[in-house]
């Protein structure tokens, strides 16, 4: 049995990211750097208006000659005391001194004429970003912001952590699709599991799951793991010791090496986490929905974000206010509330229901000497 800090700690820190290689843009978006990416080209590319107005050469008042719109790439020069109307971002003519807002400029005819400019409303090439400036350091996650951002200064690839695959085995025979319509048959549920694993999937930067469900037996469960590949398999439900819950032998038969094999915590002591000898690892989520839930935050999104190159989020801890009964042997789970810098336990939580968690923003992690007010470690819900 491992504490819940010492098995969070060991799958945020036993696997190795996945080695680097070079991606191209796009298709780098929530993948994780693996080394500081600089610019290729200037941010903004070419010298261009600021402004709507127009771009003159030397003193007014200035004749005007023509129209350049953003976009135009035809080149364009302008002789002193002439001026071409411009649209903002458009290429700058050669010989333009400051392009001029409409507001400040009164036109007759084909003549503008405005009080000496205070700025230029020019863009100059570079003067955000020049070739060869850091944009992102290495360990950083592609955002959409920061994807548009290595766009715009000509990054056409990055050396980043391939995002990690993962492999869903949902077992049991008592249980349907998420979707399958009602009433069920006797003894069935629905399963409470797919979807949450791939929100939280989302969340670690791993790719979408592929998602199987296995019938409770053994050589069934054996052959999914193998045909699984990627790089997690986790496996909801078969943790316990009940006559269909194979998978310890499973394991064993495959040679898994356990990590993590239970955690000192309420709910969720059933969770383990296991090694393959071909390098892969293997989640047990406790096939008890809450219980489950609780496993996925301890051992498997830590695990997939270790993968995905993703540093450890620092941890974000408040004061828990509200009843709940420490578990006196390590660790209590409870679902929070979160306002005002204050978490408020949502009462009800039981290991086989969702419904405290869907009322709830974040999980609670507190320790045998918790009472209400003491600080707990959040860990957000997806
Ligand atoms: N003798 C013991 N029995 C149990 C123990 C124990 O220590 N000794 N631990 C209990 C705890 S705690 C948990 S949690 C469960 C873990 O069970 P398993 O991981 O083996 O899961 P199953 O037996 O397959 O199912 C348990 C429960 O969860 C429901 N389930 C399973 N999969 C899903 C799913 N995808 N969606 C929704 N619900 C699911 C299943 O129908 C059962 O009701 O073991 C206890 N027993
Ligand atoms: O992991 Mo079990 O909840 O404690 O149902």
């Amino acid at each position: 049995m491992t504490t819940w800090a010492a098995a969070h700690a060991l799958a945020s820190s036993e696997p190795r990211p996945r080695p680097a290689r070079l991606v191209p843009l796009c298709a780098a978006g929530g993948l994780v750097t693996a080394a500081e990416v600089r610019a290729v080209l200037p941010v903004p590319a070419f010298d261009s208006a600021a402004m709507d107005g127009y771009a003159v050469a030397g003193p007014g008042p200035w004749a005007v000659t023509g129209r350049r719109l953003a976009g135009s790439a035809a080149g364009c020069s302008l002789a002193g005391g002439t001026a071409v109307e411009i649209a903002t971002g458009a290429l700058l003519p050669a010989g333009c001194d400051a392009v001029l807002p409409y507001e400040d400029c009164e036109r007759h005819g084909d003549t503008v004429s405005a009080p000496p400019p205070a700025r230029d409303h020019i863009r100059r090439a570079g003067e955000d970003v020049r070739p060869g400036d850091p944009l992102l350091p290495g360990g950083r996650a592609l955002t959409a912001v920061a994807v548009a951002a290595l766009a715009q200064a000509g990054v056409g690839e990055v050396l980043a952590h391939p995002a990690p695959a993962l492999t869903t085995l949902v077992t049991g025979d008592e249980v349907v699709h998420r979707d399958a319509p009602g009433p069920l048959g006797p003894g069935q549920v629905r399963d409470a599991f797919s979807g949450v694993i791939a929100a939280l999937a989302a969340r670690a930067g791993a790719a979408p799951p592929a998602h199987r469900h296995v019938r409770d037996d053994p050589g069934a469960l054996a052959a999914a793991i193998g045909a699984a590949g990627g790089d997690v398999v986790a496996v909801t439900g078969a943790s316990s010791r009940g006559a269909a819950d194979h998978l310890r032998a499973v394991l064993d038969w495959l040679g898994a090496r356990w990590l993590v094999d239970g955690v000192a915590c309420r709910p969720g002591h059933p969770q383990g986490l296991a090694a393959l000898p071909d390098g892969r690892w293997v989640v047990s989520l406790p096939g008890n929905p809450f219980a489950g839930l609780v496993a996925a935050l301890t051992l498997l999104e830590p695990l997939l974000a270790r993968l995905a190159g993703r540093p450890a989020a620092p941890a974000r801890t408040a004061p828990v206010h509200g009843e709940a009964k420490p578990f006196p042997a390590g660790t209590r789970i409870v679902p929070v509330a979160l306002a005002g810098g204050r978490a408020v336990v949502v009462p009800g939580a039981r290991p086989a229901g969702l419904r405290a968690a869907a009322a709830a923003d974040a999980l609670a992690v507190l320790d045998a000497t918790w009472r209400s007010g003491g600080d707990g470690l959040l860990l957000a819900l997806p």
